[in-house]
């Protein structure tokens, strides 16, 4: 049997196809964009998701013999509000994990103690309830027509399949799960003027959550494979880089900064800024810090230059001590540690020496050290990181990898099979759904290299990173 991983990445739909050995057959991934029509907003037109998955789908198709597809799991970028209608169609664009407009509706929310002790979590303004709310304020008469409100990658279950789940990953971002019981609450629902009517229905990432609909089947090529729960982008990473048990850890380079630690246990500290959520397999969980823009800061400057990711991180040559020029990556505000929609980027110290390689290295490094900032977090909830698996298109950049084991002073290992983190863990949540395998599949890729952290300058980028911080908190008012 075979197997296929979808992951909806917030700058391209991912889509591999694996055998019953993990072995990656076929691949292939359509670029996504965002649309910013205002400061602080961030949508996706869902009807791209789907086109996009089409598209990967029937290339797998054309190019592989997909007669035996068993399973498909879905992985998505998490928090998005998709709302539809009674006749599952789109009321708006989906606000994205990464849009801070709701951050009154949020402040609001959080400082009602019940969603901290229900979710564990702090009401962020870029995950699902608030966002919601803002419609209800702002747009009622879409509000008034909302019969479900879906995740991301749950709409394209909704497209494929015909079937309203989710599961609890992603669910575990909405600000309405009870994430210690794994089930929404009606009281926090409740609070949003929402009932339990308007959810999806919750399974776990590696339960069955429906089929292919026989048209998409004929559309693509494809058999009418068993769908499974699937899992938010970051919880279908871990499942793909085999981090499902306490103590292990990945970081992700991608639109987003993520530190992931998966635990045995249910362990909230929500005062952290850290992120508690339900793993995608049944009784774990995992935490982690989160940044808002990690690639999405080099794809700025990338905008601004004229040169592309690769370009600004080409040729940086061997790790040199940290610059004197301090970048802050909080083009949209920042949730690990700070919490704060309203902080906005910053360049310091630049001088007539500063050209785009040296901003590039600035950015690398300001992204390096919000992810210390994770770190800090994570270690304030008990969670000691001393190693990682490094996955994400930033990975690509070797220059990154030595900053981040050198200032976080962790060994990274980097996988084999290249970037499928989050791809991979949705194919192997399809082969749990679809057959007797269970999580103990999920097992850690080979190991292409282990980057060791620069012992020499390790000292230095402390210094730099308590630079940064003192940065912010002289900035923040400004
Ligand atoms: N050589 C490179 N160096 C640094 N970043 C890179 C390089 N090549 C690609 N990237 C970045 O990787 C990003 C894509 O990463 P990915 O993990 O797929 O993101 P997402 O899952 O958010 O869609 C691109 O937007 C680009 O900025
Ligand atoms: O908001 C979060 C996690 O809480 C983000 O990690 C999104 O899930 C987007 O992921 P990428 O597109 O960067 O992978």
């Amino acid at each position: 049997m075979k197997f296929i991983g979808l992951d909806l990445g917030t700058s391209s739909l991912k889509a591999i196809l694996v055998n019953d050995d993990q072995q990656i057959l076929g691949e292939h991934a359509v670029p996504l964009s965002v649309t910013r029509p205002d400061r602080g907003w961030s949508e996706q037109d869902p009807q791209s998701w789907c086109d996009a998955a089409i598209t990967a789908l029937s290339a797998l198709a054309a190019n592989h013999d997909c007669s035996d597809v068993g399973g498909i799991g879905l992985a998505g970028h998490m928090h998005g509000a998709t709302l539809v209608g009674h006749d599952d169609k789109v009321l708006r664009p989906c606000m994205l994990w990464n849009d801070t407009r709701s951050h009154a509706q949020a402040a609001t929310m959080d400082g009602s103690p019940k969603f901290r002790d229900i979710t564990g979590n702090i009401v962020f303004p870029g995950f699902t309830a608030p966002k919601v709310d803002w419609v209800r304020e702002n747009e009622p008469e879409i509000f008034a027509k909302i019969a479900k409100i879906l995740l991301p990658k749950d709409y394209l279950r909704l497209f494929l399949t015909g079937e309203h789940v989710s599961e609890m990953s992603d669910a575990a971002g909405t600000s309405w799960l009870d994430t210690g019981k794994r089930d929404w609450s009606d009281d926090l629902l409740a609070a949003c003027h929402l009932t339990r009517d308007q959810m999806p229905r919750l399974v776990e990432g590696s339960a069955e959550s429906g089929r292919l609909r026989a048209d998409i089947a004929a559309q693509t090529g494809l058999p009418q494979a068993i769908v499974a729960g699937g899992a938010g982008d970051n919880a279908a990473a871990a499942i793909g880089a085999g981090v499902v048990k306490d103590g292990t850890a990945f970081v992700s380079l991608g639109t987003s900064g993520v530190l992931f630690a998966a635990n045995n246990g249910y362990r909230p500290d929500p005062a952290t800024a850290v992120h508690t959520f339900c793993h995608a397999v049944p009784d774990t969980w995992h935490q982690m810090g989160v940044i808002l823009a990690a690639t999405d800061a080099l794809e700025w400057l990338s905008r601004l230059t004229g040169q592309s990711a690769a370009q600004l991180t080409g040729d940086l040559g061997q790790l040199q001590a940290p610059s004197k020029t301090l970048f802050l990556p909080y083009l949209g505000g920042e949730r690990t540690p700070h919490n704060d929609a309203n902080m906005r980027g910053q360049f310091l110290h630049l001088d007539h020496a500063t050209d785009a390689k040296a901003a590039a290295r600035a950015v690398l490094e300001g992204v390096t050290y919000a992810f210390a900032d994770c770190q800090t977090a994570l270690a304030a909830t008990g969670t000691t990181i001393k190693a990682a698996l490094a996955m994400g298109g930033g990975t690509k950049s070797q220059y990154w990898l030595d900053l981040i084991a050198t200032t976080l002073n962790i060994q990274l290992h980097l996988p084999e099979a290249g970037d499928f983190g989050a791809a991979l863990g949705a194919a192997r949540l399809g082969m749990m759904a679809a057959t007797d395998a269970g999580p103990d599949i999920a097992t850690m890729p080979p190991i292409a290299t282990t980057i060791d952290p620069n012992t020499a300058l390790h000292a230095a980028f402390s210094e730099g990173h308590a630079r940064y911080r003192t940065a912010y908190t002289a900035l923040k008012d400004l």
